[in-house]
């Protein structure tokens, strides 16, 4: 592909984690050209200033973010911006022509009810939101192909909506005794400073928070588990603040309604229904993943056990939280948006240990 053939890329909220991840991924993507990087309180900086170790490849500034200028040298944008705000700005955008791939919560839900219950923030563009896909290729991979506008999964509903979609579209399991006990590091908060983010708090130290289906997450599980098993499913899930910088563990149990299946059965099923998702690895019997294993890849690693003396299934996913869990989910989908190979310009190997 020459230069002229690229596809010029945007990234609104460059400045954030979810933005320097695109930043890594898009830089190196053989289709695609940076062509704007926007964000708030950086506008106006060079990008090497907030992230000196890049200066050696990203000669841009920051910029403010104006939509005439977005949309004349973009194809495609990236919104990176804090729930809220991406559905002000993906309407101009699309009618203009540009692509759009948003990773905040504001495209996720086909219910702008739920939507505006959970994120405090009422809206108008139903009709817009009604149009937009829910960014999990391994699941909605052909709407993914055909969308303008893609809803990008949050980083726990992706490490447990791939743990459990198999067992929910197979009807396998009693779908209300699902628990989803997931841990995240905190690059999941986000780069802005937050008391509980400091090291002296969230070093050596692991705790729950939101629990008892307090947290935004869990409607947005709940969604798509609906939409699989065909009704109303409720989850129980908890997350919790781990030491460490990248990577979620999610662990779902939920009691199978045979309970003569044993796990190289549920092992053979999951192979079958991920057998065209790149970036899905199925462990071996007996092996059980580590979020070390995925960092800085697109990678999802599944382990899968069952407790013949509960009849349950226990099913361990590891991603990194900002790649599978946002910026190379995001990108994943805009490879299939634009008809290219899934796994382009995708890391598959992890920096180890
Ligand atoms: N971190 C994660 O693991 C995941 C995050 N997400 C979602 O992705 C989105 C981005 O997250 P993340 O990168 O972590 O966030 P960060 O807090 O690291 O970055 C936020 C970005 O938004 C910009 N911004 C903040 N306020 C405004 C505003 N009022 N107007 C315009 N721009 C603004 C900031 O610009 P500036 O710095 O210039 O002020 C910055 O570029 C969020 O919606 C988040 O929920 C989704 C999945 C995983
Ligand atoms: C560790 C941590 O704080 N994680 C964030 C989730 C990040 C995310 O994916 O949030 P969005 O749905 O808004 O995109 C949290 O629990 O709020």
């Amino acid at each position: 592909m020459t230069q002229e053939q690229k596809v010029s890329v945007g990234i609104v909220g460059a400045s954030g984690y979810g933005g320097v991840q695109l930043v890594r991924l898009l830089k190196e993507h053989p289709f695609v050209e940076l062509a704007y990087l926007g964000g708030d309180s950086s506008a106006g900086k060079p990008y090497s200033d907030l992230y000196p170790h890049l200066g050696h490849s990203i000669n841009l500034n920051v910029e403010a973010i104006d939509l005439e200028i977005i949309a004349s040298r973009c194809q495609v944008v990236f919104l990176g911006l804090p729930n809220g705000l991406a559905c002000d700005l993906a309407p101009p955008l699309l009618a203009k022509g540009c692509k759009v791939l948003d990773l905040s919560a504001d495209y996720r839900f086909t219910s702008l009810e739920t939507y505006s219950k959970w994120y405090g923030k009422e809206r108008q563009d139903q009709a817009i939101a009604s149009t937009a896909v829910y960014g999990l290729p391994e699941l909605y991979r052909e709407e993914i192909k055909n969308a303008s506008l893609i809803g990008c999964p949050g980083c726990y509903p992706t490490a447990s909506l791939m743990a459990i979609s198999p067992l929910l579209k197979q009807g396998l399991i009693l779908p209300e005794t699902t628990i989803i006990d997931a841990k995240s590091g905190t690059s999941g908060g986000g780069r802005q400073a937050k008391i509980n983010m400091l090291l002296a708090e969230a070093d050596s130290s692991i705790g729950a928070y939101n629990v008892a289906g307090k947290h935004r997450h869990t409607p947005e599980i709940e969604q798509i588990c609906s939409d699989l098993a065909g009704h109303e499913v409720r989850v129980q899930f908890t997350p919790h603040l781990m030491p460490m910088v990248r990577g979620i563990l999610s662990t779902v149990y939920a009691t199978l309604r045979d309970p003569n299946l044993v796990r190289d059965d549920l092992i053979t099923i999951y192979n079958a229904f991920y057998r065209t998702s790149p970036f899905v690895k199925i462990l071996p019997g007996g092996v059980y993943p580590q979020t070390k294993w995925a960092c800085g890849t697109n990678l999802c690693y599944l382990g899968i056990e069952v407790d013949p003396r509960t009849d349950r299934v226990i099913v361990m996913s590891a991603i990194d939280n900002l790649v599978k869990g946002q910026s190379g989910q995001a990108v994943q989908c805009l490879n299939l948006m634009m008809g290219w190979e899934e796994s382009l310009g995708l890391p598959q190997m992890c920096f180890y240990p």
